[in-house]
């Protein structure tokens, strides 16, 4: 045997069998830190980069495709700390496909192999977590196993026991003598900095990810500990099975699991062809954040399940199952060091500048660390390996440090007792806040520029040529000395002749400190308003326009604008509507906001506190000088009431044309009250998909339920159209 393969392998020249030597060993090391000890030290998308290396490698020389290869073996290992398992049918590993070509090419391959036969594609999710192999006999949990190489695993019975989700006994009709059920355990990532608190305080190394977390969770000597996690699990297969004959397609078998009491997806979907499971695909990239599991792609099965035995697969991974991976949005990268930055309130965030890297499609260098309490639980120290997020939208956060690659020189994060832009001391802003604040709101640097550009940002007054640059320079020149804003109060008051003379540094958004010439090394000064001939630039111009005419706002654009704490563009809406001056909100007494529809006690006592300020009037003061009528224009006679007044609305679940915050929008607008939870008193709930408990609490109470067109019926013409599309409970 030996002999047979080294004459094959001697037409490979010697440096590419060395570098597959090197290569394999690679992957069998990470293999094992992944699976055996649930501390990976790169990233999955750079492990899946060497293992498509070393297929490649093998493509090229295929004497080097021996069956040990790690190319040719499902992965995994088990450990003497757990029982041997042999699994009664093997369990594989997917194929994966990174591209739309090379999924129309899977889909291809099947349509060649089954020639004229009717088949369907079964989509499914790819949970991100652990693969379990659940046995059982006459419906008894008799066994639970890791996935191990495929064919032996771990025994980890008495830990799988503890997830609430997986049942001991199956109910329902029919339950086969054994049956062998596959699925997958996760960690939920919203309690993930949770356990990585708990396990820093005890002084245990925190896990990277939430996968891991659900691996080392599950893989615990002692089932109590494991008790302790919020484990959950996805059936996603079925292996061996007795005593049950006429499972013909895999999503009824889904169906049936269900009814024996197992945790199936609710996202499964069947569709016909290549243009369906593109579909698929497309929505849940778009909507990867709305399921409770973190997914990594979707996998797509063929449901005939006699198709799938004709198809059959390869020693690692079925013919007749694929998984699409979507863009990875977890990097490994260095946290260099822990900043603070001030926000336009005051309040000071740590956040983290990490060696520059490219995630989700952007290059990432800073990620938000919210306070140092955050920090703590991360359990991350400065010049760790940290695993590194960027899940769509949202900003990078940072998940977890690689403890595994520390070598001592580590240190550990401290906040700053002073503001670092004006140096004044921090302290919350009141007793039991975790938040540090800058008390010094009015002059500091950081809150003033946060402010000004807030106030002339988007959401507010929408000053074009106005932005994080202006603002800086406007509040903060290096020349002259006065600056034109000495707080927002003056906004009105700019002309030209004070911004031609003004000379700034170029700021970093983020750490708010001058960017420096790549080349000299020195900061960054630019004439900001002036041309070379001391004329005012274009934009300059503009810009005082766009000024003026931001004067005719509507008033919840100013209220907004004010940066006063608690009060965002829902509140400053309300304010606006109901009080249509800021003269009478200033009049008004703490009870009177506090009782206002949107508004409550908390804005209520701010507004207060806001108004006391000398300083904070003077603004006010200004503004109206400046001729800002600081007043709702329309006259208010004929509006009437809001056509959604009086309602009380929830929405529940993914909407296709309307993300939670427009349908939100879109209801409050029109005076509808929106809330998180249904009861009696609901007088619609709103569903998309997988709207979960909600939307059987509105079925139970007998709430009209409205799907997204009743839903547009609904904003266009009212509660009673809507009330006529509404689904009813007996459907
Ligand atoms: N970072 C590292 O060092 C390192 C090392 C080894 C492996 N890994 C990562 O582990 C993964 C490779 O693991 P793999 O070989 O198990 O392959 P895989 O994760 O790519 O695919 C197979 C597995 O997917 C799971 N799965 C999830 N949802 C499923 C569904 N709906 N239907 C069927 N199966 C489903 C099953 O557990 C199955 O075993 C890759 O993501 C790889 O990057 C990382
Ligand atoms: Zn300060």
């Amino acid at each position: 045997m030996a002999g047979d393969k080294q004459a094959e392998t001697t037409s490979v020249p010697a440096e590419a069998r060395e570098k597959h030597v090197r290569l394999a060993e690679q992957i069998e090391e990470h293999r094992f830190r992944y699976y055996v000890k649930d501390a990976p030290v790169i990233s999955d998308a750079d492990f899946d980069r060497l293992l498509r290396s070393l297929e490649a490698l093998e493509e090229e020389y295929p004497p080097l495709r021996t069956p040990d290869s790690p190319t040719q073996k499902v992965a995994g290992s088990y450990e003497t700390e757990f029982t041997a398992v042999e699994h009664r049918s093997r369990m594989l590993s997917l194929d994966n496909t990174f591209n739309d070509d090379e999924l129309a090419a899977w889909v291809e391959r099947i349509h060649k192999e089954l020639g004229e036969q009717e088949f369907h594609f079964l989509c499914e999710l790819k949970v991100d977590g652990l693969a379990v192999n659940l046995t059982y006999e006459h419906g008894r949990l008799v066994r639970a196993a890791t996935r191990g190489d495929g064919r032996t695993g771990e025994d980890i019975t008495p830990n799988v026991r503890t997830i609430a989700e997986i049942p001991d006994r199956l109910t329902g009709e029919r339950v086969p003598d054994l049956v062998e059920i596959r699925g997958e355990v996760y960690f939920p990532m919203e309690k993930f900095d949770e356990l990585n608190k708990r396990l820093t305080e005890a002084g245990d190394k925190p896990f990277a990810n939430p996968r891991n977390a659900a691996a080392g969770s599950l893989r615990q000597k002692d089932p109590r500990v494991t008790a302790t996690r919020p484990l959950h699990m996805v059936v996603h297969g079925i292996g061996a099975l007795e005593g049950y004959t006429g499972m013909t397609r895999l999503s009824q078998a889904y169906d049936l699991l269900k009814t024996w009491g197992l945790p199936t997806s609710p996202h499964n979907r069947v569709v016909d062809d290549l243009a369906g499971v593109r579909a698929f695909i497309a929505h849940y990239g778009e909507h990867r954040h709305s399921v409770e599991h973190e997914i990594d792609g979707v996998v797509v099965k063929l449901d005939e399940i006699r198709l799938q035995g004709r198809l059959g697969s390869t020693a690692r991974a079925p013919r007749w199952a694929i998984a699409y991976k979507y863009a990875p949005e977890e990097v490994n990268t260095k946290l260099i060091d822990i900043k603070v930055g001030v926000g336009r309130t005051g309040r000071v965030t740590p956040y983290a500048q990490v060696e520059p890297v490219t995630v989700a499609g952007s290059e990432v260098e800073f990620a938000t660390l919210h306070n140092q309490e955050v920090v703590k639980a991360k359990g991350v120290l400065i010049g760790d390996t940290v695993v590194l997020r960027k899940a769509g939208d949202v900003i990078p956060e940072i998940l977890g440090p690689v403890a595994d690659l520390r070598d001592g020189s580590e240190r550990e994060f401290v906040m700053p007792a002073e503001c670092p832009e004006c140096g004044t001391p921090l302290r919350p802003m009141k007793e039991g806040d975790i938040d540090l604040r800058c008390p010094n709101a009015r002059r500091c640097p950081a809150q003033l520029r946060g402010r000004v550009s807030y106030l002339a940002g988007r959401e507010c007054l929408d000053i074009e040529h106005f932005g994080d640059v202006a603002a800086a320079a406007l509040t903060r020149p290096l020349e002259p000395s006065d600056p034109p804003l000495v707080d927002e109060g003056d906004l009105f008051d700019l002309t030209v002749e004070k911004l031609l003379p003004i000379k700034a540094y170029v700021l970093d958004p983020d750490s708010g400190l001058p960017k420096r010439d790549p080349k000299t090394g020195e900061e960054k000064i630019v004439t900001v308003f002036a041309n070379q001939k001391g004329e005012p630039k274009k934009n300059t111009l503009a810009l005082l326009r766009n000024i003026e005419e931001a004067k005719s706002r509507p008033l919840a654009r100013f209220l907004n604008g004010l940066s006063i704490r608690h009060v965002g563009p829902v509140a400053a809406r309300e304010l606006a509507r109901q009080f249509r001056s800021v003269d009478r909100i200033e009049q008004a007494s703490e009870e009177e906001l506090a009782n206002t529809d949107g508004v409550g006690p908390i804005i209520a006592a701010s507004l207060k506190e806001w108004f006391a300020e000398e300083w904070h009037r003077e603004i006010v003061r200004k503004w109206k000088a400046a001729g800002v009528p600081l007043e709702e224009q329309s006259t208010g006679e004929d509006e009437g009431p809001l056509p959604l007044e009086g309602l009380t609305v929830v929405v529940t679940g993914t909407l296709e044309r309307y993300t939670r915050d427009d349908a939100k929008e879109a209801l409050q607008s029109r005076g509808a009250k929106v809330t998180g939870s249904v009861s009696k008193k609901t007088s619609f709930v709103v569903v998309g998909d997988n709207p979960g408990s909600k939307y059987d609490k509105a079925m139970q109470l007998k709430v009209p339920v409205l799907d997204e067109d009743g839903f547009d019926l609904l904003l266009e013409q009212g509660p009673d159209a809507a009330a006529g599309a509404a689904l009813s409970p007996e459907e």
